[in-house]
């Protein structure tokens, strides 16, 4: 905790343990590293403790005397509490630490423990503790431009019919749930809605759902009033009121928890928001228009989502066809992505030969438009178009099957692409890629498909295991598989 120490000197960490013996040592070891120490042995003297003070880490025995400490963490959760929590447990499985996660905790301790593993749980908490507390309060990272954004290409597969739409769409007031797949234009379509709208000279502000975890998100997008969780010193506004007169857009819908799903549906039915921890409701003047490449009928059949918030959220749905689907549009968009991209780099644009455009053409381009769209700006840096990339990537291997494509510009992209002859075998680059393909996969699948678990799991950081998910081209099914 050396760093930690210095950042976390003071702190005070209440200890929820029923064991006499344990809490004492949880005392002696903290104390001496300058932490104030409130040592609780129930859950019932845990409640009451919590009632009053809100300290900056719980550490929470599972099994306590008086009932169930994972229980007690999700009810604490319910009821707003922020503070870090990390949990001990005798049972050191899997299940039982994945549970502990999934209720909220920060970490987990396996007993026995080493001084040092407690020590080094404790620092780490409370340093994503104080991160968190930065993040919540730092000034809002809020997309409030003007929407920018480019022309909509392509006629083939409905395309046509979704643009001449666009501006009687626009003109509404009406909410719009655009789907497609990744890459296929669904924030390009918001954004012209946005531009061609009575409310073109409002903000647009942009939120990935998917982005944050669940409890950030919410904070997010409604706001927070002052001491409504430790670290709220502040008042802040939230997204949803940053939109005030523009357009919301909220892209990955899909992946909304829940509970901000009942409270984003109380924003449309009623037109105002109550920030987190207020009373006090303010009236919002917004549109909203939101994004998903999920099923979200099937999951509001299998009640991952909300079946009265779908209806209100697509009130005009707009179906966005991958690009596979609209070959023919092809060469038109490079075309487009071309002058673009030169323009942009004050560079020439190679121009297309035939066997090019038929190989592009022939290509599935799972990342659809923004897969092309990266193939097209490095054909502008390098001067030429890395055709082979097409062929080869167009082939996928055994270990990428077809429903689960790997994006094949991050092969593409590679030092040294894989020669035909080698493809039995892998190159070191690809044997990786496929192992942690595997175990984010795997990690998904343990966590039910929750990322704040999986990336615990992983040790890796929300932002990595997003960010890899992507790379990887994983699917969402995969993770709730
Ligand atoms: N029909 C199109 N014409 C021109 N450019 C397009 C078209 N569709 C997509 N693009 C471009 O492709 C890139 C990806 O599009 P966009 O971000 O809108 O996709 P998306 O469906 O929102 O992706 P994701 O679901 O991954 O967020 C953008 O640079 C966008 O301008």
């Amino acid at each position: 905790m050396s760093e930690q120490t210095a950042e976390a000197a003071g702190a005070e960490v209440a200890v929820v343990e029923d064991e006499r013996n344990l809490r004492e040592l949880y005392v002696d070891v903290l104390s001496a590293r300058g932490l104030r120490v409130a040592p609780l042995e129930s859950v019932a003297a845990a409640t009451a403790y919590l009632s009053r003070r809100a300290p900056d880490l719980l550490i929470l025995d599972v099994k306590l005397g008086d009932g169930d400490g994972l229980v007690l963490l999700d009810t604490l959760r319910g009821q707003g509490l922020r503070t870090p929590v990390i949990v001990a447990t005798a049972f050191g499985t899997v299940e039982r630490a994945v549970q502990a996660l999934r209720a909220g905790a920060a970490d987990f301790l396996v007993k026995p423990f080493t001084n040092e593993r407690l020590v080094s749980a404790v620092g780490a908490a409370l340093e994503s503790g104080r991160r968190w507390e930065e993040l919540e309060l730092a000034a809002p990272k809020i997309e409030e431009k003007k929407a920018s954004g480019g022309e909509l290409i392509g006629t083939e597969g409905g395309l046509k019919d979704v643009a001449a739409l666009l501006p009687r769409v626009a003109a509404s007031e009406a909410t719009v749930l655009v789907r497609g797949e990744s890459g296929t234009g669904k924030e390009l379509v918001a954004r012209a809605i946005h531009r061609a709208s009575p409310r073109m000279d409002g903000p647009f502000v942009s939120v990935n759902c998917a982005a944050l975890p669940s409890s950030l998100l919410e904070s997010e997008l409604f706001g927070f009033e002052r001491g409504a969780f430790t670290g709220a010193h502040a008042r802040r506004k939230g997204l949803i009121e940053a939109a005030e007169g523009g357009t919301l857009f909220l892209d990955e819908i899909g992946d909304m928890s829940l509970d901000a799903q009942a409270r984003l549906l109380r924003v449309l039915q009623e037109r105002e928001i109550t920030r987190i921890g207020g009373r006090e409701a303010v009236r919002v003047d917004i549109r909203v228009i939101s994004a998903t490449h999920r099923d979200l009928d099937a999951m509001a059949a299998s009640g991952q989502f909300r079946a009265d918030l779908l209806y209100r959220l697509a009130v005009i749905p707009i179906r966005l066809p991958p690009l596979r689907e609209r070959a023919g549009d092809i060469p038109g968009l490079i075309d487009h992505l071309l002058e673009k991209h030169a323009a942009r780099q004050g560079q020439r644009a190679p121009r297309p030969d035939a066997e090019m455009l038929r190989r592009a053409t022939e290509y599935p381009w799972p990342g659809n438009v923004r897969e092309l769209e990266n193939f097209v700006a490095r054909a502008v840096v390098l001067g030429r178009f890395d055709t082979e990339s097409l062929r080869v990537t167009a082939q996928p291997t055994k270990a990428a099957p077809p429903a689960e494509p790997v994006p094949p510009h991050e092969e593409a992209s590679a030092p040294t692409p894989p020669s035909p002859e080698s493809s039995s075998v892998p190159t070191l680059r690809e044997a990786v890629a496929r192992a942690e393909r595997a175990a984010v996969i795997a990690a998904l699948k343990a966590a039910g498909g929750q990322k704040t678990v999986a990336a615990r799991l992983l040790g890796v950081s929300y932002k990595t295991l997003f960010n890899k998910i992507h790379e990887h081209g994983i699917r969402e099914e995969v993770h709730i598989a």
